[in-house]
């Protein structure tokens, strides 16, 4: 039988964003099972679909970086909206807030909407960055609990009656649309087995 011998990468992969509370998520939910460091970087992002953004994201941080890279994008999507804001949520939430957020569903019954993260891994820059979506169901409410992370206080994933922010991190980090996500790029480097080269 025939030894899968897996890619070998130049340097450990750099997980670049400009969010500390993404990274601290990240650290939390991957341990030790895929090694990486981190850059603080605020790449400019494409309009589009929220697979595109983010894989677009990748190119980016790989030409910058100039080696493998994990990258992600965050949406928060109303179902009655039909999945705006979507990518878009950074801007509507520093510009409307937690309030404006639920006023933009005032009109509708259906409050159901849901989180979802796209990582996208890209081996370098030569390279066609792969995705990986995690999603999780919930609904827009009335803030509640520490505004310490984005929209935190006005999602309430479904089947819990706390929202994300009155969530301990621990929970929250065993079902968030992160952690599912985490969860595929987990499974796709323990099956890629990927190998580092040694850079004297
Ligand atoms: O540099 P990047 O990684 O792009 O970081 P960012 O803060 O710009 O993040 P996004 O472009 O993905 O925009 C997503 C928005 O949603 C917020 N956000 C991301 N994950 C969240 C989470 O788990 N809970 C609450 N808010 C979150 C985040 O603060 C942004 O306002
Ligand atoms: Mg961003």
């Amino acid at each position: 039988m025939a030894t899968r011998i897996g890619l070998v990468l130049p340097q450990p992969v750099t997980f670049v964003t400009g969010n500390a509370k993404k990274l601290e998520e990240v650290r939390a939910i991957l341990g030790n099972s895929v090694p990486f460091r981190s850059l603080k970087l605020d790449l400019p992002e494409l309009q589009g679909e929220p697979e595109d953004i983010s894989k677009e994201k990748a190119r980016l941080a790989a030409t910058q970086v100039n080696g493998p890279v994990l990258v992600e994008d965050t949406c928060l999507c109303f179902n009655a909206l039909k999945g705006l804001p979507g990518p878009y949520i950074k801007w509507f939430l520093e510009k409307i807030g937690h309030e404006g957020l639920n006023n933009l569903l005032m009109a509708y019954e259906d409050k159901s909407a849901y989180a979802s993260c796209i990582f996208s891994f890209s081996p370098g820059p030569a390279s066609e960055p792969i995705t990986f979506v995690g999603k999780t169901p919930g609904k827009i409410v009335l803030p509640r609990g520490p505004n310490d992370f984005g929209w935190d206080p006005i999602f309430q994933p479904d089947g819990y009656d706390q929202t994300y922010a009155e969530m301990s991190k621990e929970e929250k980090n065993k079902i968030s649309h992160r952690y599912r996500a985490l969860a595929l790029v987990k499974f796709h480097f323990s099956e890629a087995n990927y190998t580092y080269q040694i850079q004297e």
